[in-house]
């Protein structure tokens, strides 16, 4: 596997029982790329995360991570490749029971075994690039409105300056403004860091804005992969139904089927 790619995936197959939901994966993440993945609700594109994160064992295929094929690791291997990235959830998936800059420093505390005030102190100077203040703080996450809370989710996805960022839904439950706010922050510190990221969105304006490259999941296979530039001239049918909504189109409605 050439250097220059943080994340490799190679004929990737996954499935549960008789349900074949990865059929063949193949994507190349480049160092410094940010890729989105689009697809259709159920057509894997959380399967596909998680096998890359090593909560789900895939069938088949390998999956590289700096070179090093992540399904061959044990769990200490997996753990220490763990730490080079950083995620922000669907619904920012924040503990209720800690205050914001815990959740913030968590990766600090737990996975770096940093003491409380530095990460503390880090964990402040992450709200206040994505423009909350110190008092913010020490909120709980409850009393935060959504936009707020992707702004926490952010912040703790870079709190620990990762090399790779995985983004699942970051702009899910927000109104359009507040939706590309976010996708501005994503951009920003993204850039800060020169990390490589990877994403799964539904939404294109989100994918417009957060991608460098955009590949599109469709029966279990990548189908079209190329600049984001190029989706609108892609030439293919199912990309065109799905970046235009249309309810008609080659693409079956799964909804139908799951
Ligand atoms: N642990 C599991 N056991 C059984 N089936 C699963 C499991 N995880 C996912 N699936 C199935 O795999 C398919 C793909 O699910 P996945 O969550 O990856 O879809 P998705 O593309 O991320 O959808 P969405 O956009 O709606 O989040 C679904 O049919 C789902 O029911």
């Amino acid at each position: 596997m050439s250097t220059d790619l943080k994340i490799q995936l190679k004929d990737v197959h996954k499935g549960f029982g008789p349900k074949k939901v990865l059929q063949g994966i193949d994507l190349e993440v480049p160092k410094g790329q940010s890729v989105v993945i689009i697809g259709g609700s159920g057509t894997g594109k959380s399967v596909m995360l998680k096998c890359i994160l090593g909560i789900l064992n895939p069938d088949q295929g390998e999956i590289f991570v700096d070179g090093e094929d992540v399904t061959k690791f044990s769990s200490r291997a997996r753990k220490k490749t763990l730490a080079k990235f950083g995620m922000l959830f669907q619904g920012a998936a924040l503990f209720d029971s800690l205050p914001v800059w815990e959740n913030v420093a968590f990766g600090l505390i737990q996975g770096k075994g940093m003491n409380r005030k530095d990460a503390q102190e880090i964990a402040i100077e992450k709200l206040r690039r994505v423009g909350l203040g110190a008092d913010v703080g020490n909120l709980s996450p409850a009393e935060l409105s959504g936009g707020m809370q992707k702004r926490v989710g952010l912040a703790r996805a870079i709190a620990t300056e990762p090399e790779i960022i995985f983004f699942d839904e970051p702009t899910t439950g927000l109104d359009p403004i507040m939706a590309d706010v976010i996708n501005d922050l994503i951009v920003e510190c993204v850039k800060d860091l020169g990390a490589t990221t990877l994403s799964i969105t539904h939404d294109m304006a989100s994918a417009r804005k957060i991608a460098d490259r955009i590949a599109m999941l469709y029966h279990g296979k990548i189908i079209w992969d190329g600049a984001k530039d190029e989706i609108d001239s892609s030439g293919n049918d199912h990309v065109d139904q799905f970046i235009h909504g249309r309810a008609q189109g080659p693409i079956e409605m799964e909804l139908l089927k799951l």
